[in-house]
């Protein structure tokens, strides 16, 4: 009677981790790639080139705080140069993300762009600063503040 119970819960267990695993591939594998406009690419290229720095972000991200903090409490980087956008509260938001996605490669946020250059997300953004690498990159930003 145990056994089958025990043969029972494993089957279950099994099925789940199956669908689970099935579900992961078809993800990975077989979902049609996004169809972004060349208009919105266009849109989005613009957006990146507005101001010095460029970061696309979501507000319940970690990283992305983590990112906003370097940038604008630790480096000083005035506000004013720079064009923050919270995805998540944008009604084209996905679309910009899957824009993002098309020019640079990268699909998670923050994504961030310093005067036209991609520079990645937030653990790019942090060895960056830690080789001394950022600070050279930012100085024609910080230069006339
Ligand atoms: N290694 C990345 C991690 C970034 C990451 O995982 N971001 C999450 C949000 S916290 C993300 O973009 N998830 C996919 C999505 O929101 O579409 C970094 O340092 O920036």
């Amino acid at each position: 009677m145990e056994t089958n119970f025990s043969f029972d819960s494993n089957l279950i267990v099994i099925i789940i981790i199956t669908l689970f695993a099935t579900r992961i591939i078809a993800k990975r594998f077989l979902s049609t790639p996004k169809m972004v406009s060349q208009e919105t690419i266009a849109h989005v290229k613009d957006l990146i080139g507005q101001k010095e720095v460029f970061v696309a972000a979501k507000t319940y991200c970690p990283y992305c705080k983590a990112t906003l903090s370097t940038l604008f409490q630790e480096l000083n980087v005035p506000k004013s140069k720079a064009l923050v956008l919270e995805l998540d509260e944008m009604s084209n938001g996905s679309e910009i993300q899957d824009a993002l996605e098309e020019i640079s490669g990268q699909r998670t946020v923050p994504n961030v762009y310093i005067n036209g250059k991609h520079i990645g997300g937030n653990s790019d953004l942090e060895s960056l600063k830690k080789s001394g690498k950022l600070a050279e990159i930012l100085k024609p930003v910080l230069q006339d503040i």
